[in-house]
């Protein structure tokens, strides 16, 4: 379930990369007409099991399952050979803007994976992490025009169905679940990675129990930031992007901070702190920086979680908690060890649903004209990814060679 819209990509940085970038936009139209040089492949630390696609990630099984396997079909034969001989494509997951994302299985060993194209700045980023809230790589298959990754599987599903889908939900719960995103995100920044695109759609659960770890997911952003101040590319996903991105003023990783602070209001109400049908009142309230808390289920959030929240959405990044501060912040800490609190569910639930109603009417006004994409199987997810892309009003600009 997402609660914003499409994001704004940065513009391909690096020529050495760019070939791969393009031939990944490319990926429905034309296969690869190499084969002449030998995958490099490198393997993970552990042997574990994954290909990108989680259980609440699928499309309802029910009347949907005949275009399910027609996708599978035609996106197994896109998959370089060298790939298949190894592992068995057994379903599509999902589609990025820049790759798709299908679960296999491990010919020799028949362990679920999870597979993807990736550009070489998420690969690059991929291959520096390893935390147990991070997704892990496993393996790399790298050809001249493009680069199959395979990942942990994580078939818990996305933060927001899991909140929907409970029947109870309280401050502890998204204290935990924040805590998780905190431990990951602390260890992205310890390594100078921003990822600049935080948001529940990429935060997955590791498995549907109760007790999985909750996984920061998704690097086709994320970048090294290699000095305090020396990002400058626009990108990201408007809802969630910090005031000195949309003011192409140079930034850091506070800016994970700031989509941290919007995660932590939606998942603590349901509804977003800034929001707007229209782009341009959207950024506008965005560097203004102001919201407020209001309506259900505020009256009955503790301060104490309101002032987490308040402080991870100031206008200066540099007054904004960094992922250190705040894992110790008293609501972090007190509140995920505590016991029973009030049930936020039935406003939060409420909250939800009535949001991404309103993004799907906007969703199909702005592409009744367009074939659906394959997001609308999912019910939840009215997200057009590319088609978004166009309308956003945004410069790209260039981010020098850090991005
Ligand atoms: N390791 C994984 N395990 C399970 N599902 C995954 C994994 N990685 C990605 N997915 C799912 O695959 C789908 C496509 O993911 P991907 O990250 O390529 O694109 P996206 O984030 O949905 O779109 P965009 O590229 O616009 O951000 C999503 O539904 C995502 O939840």
């Amino acid at each position: 379930m997402g609660c914003g819209s499409g994001k704004l990509p940065p513009e391909a940085p690096e020529k050495g990369y760019a070939g791969v970038v393009r031939s990944l936009a490319a990926f429905g139209r034309a296969r690869d007409g190499g084969g002449e040089d030998e995958p490099k492949k490198s393997a993970g630390k552990r042997g574990g099991s994954w290909f990108s696609t989680g259980g609440g990630s699928l499309p309802p099984a029910s009347n949907s399952r005949p275009l399910i396997q027609d996708k599978v079909t035609k996106y197994r034969d896109k998959f370089d050979p060298r790939v298949t001989a190894r592992y068995d494509i057994r379903a599509l997951i999902g589609r990025g803007s820049f790759s798709r994302v299908v679960r296999v299985e491990h010919r020799a060993t028949r362990q679920p994976r999870g597979g993807r194209e990736v550009c070489a700045s998420e690969l690059a980023v991929l291959r520096r992490v390893s935390h147990s809230h991070v997704i892990r790589l496993i393996e790399v298959f790298q050809f001249p025009r493009r680069v199959y990754v395979v990942l942990e599987l994580a078939t818990g599903g996305e933060l927001l169905d899991r909140v929907v889908s409970r029947g109870h939900f309280t401050e502890r719960d998204a204290a935990r679940a924040l805590r998780m995103v905190l431990a990951g995100l602390g260890h992205l920044h310890d390594l100078g990675i921003a990822h600049r695109d935080l948001k529940p759609e990429n935060l997955l659960y590791y498995h549907p129990g109760a007790d999985s770890r909750l996984l920061v997911t998704d690097f086709g952003l994320a970048t090294f930031a290699d000095g305090t101040w020396c990002l400058t590319t626009t990108c990201g996903t408007p809802e969630y992007m910090a005031p000195e991105v949309l003011l192409r003023k140079p930034y850091s990783c506070a800016v994970d901070m700031w989509a941290l602070g919007v995660v932590a209001y939606v998942v603590l109400s349901g509804s977003m702190p800034f929001e707007d049908d229209s782009r341009t009142r959207l950024y506008r309230s965005i560097v203004r920086g102001k919201f407020g808390f209001r309506g259900d289920p505020w009256p009955s959030v503790s301060n104490l979680a309101k002032d987490f929240v308040q402080r991870l959405l100031p206008l200066d990044p540099g007054a904004r908690l960094t992922a250190a501060q705040a894992i110790r912040h008293p609501w972090v800490v007190t509140v995920a060890a505590g016991s029973s609190m009030k049930n936020l569910h039935r406003s939060i639930s409420q909250n939800l649903r009535s949001a991404v109603v309103r993004l799907h009417i906007e969703t199909e006004r702005s592409s009744s004209a367009r074939s659906p994409a394959p997001w609308f199987l999912r019910l939840m997810d009215p997200r057009s990814h590319l088609d978004h892309y166009e309308s956003l009003p945004c410069q790209r600009t260039r981010d020098g060679s850090s991005s």
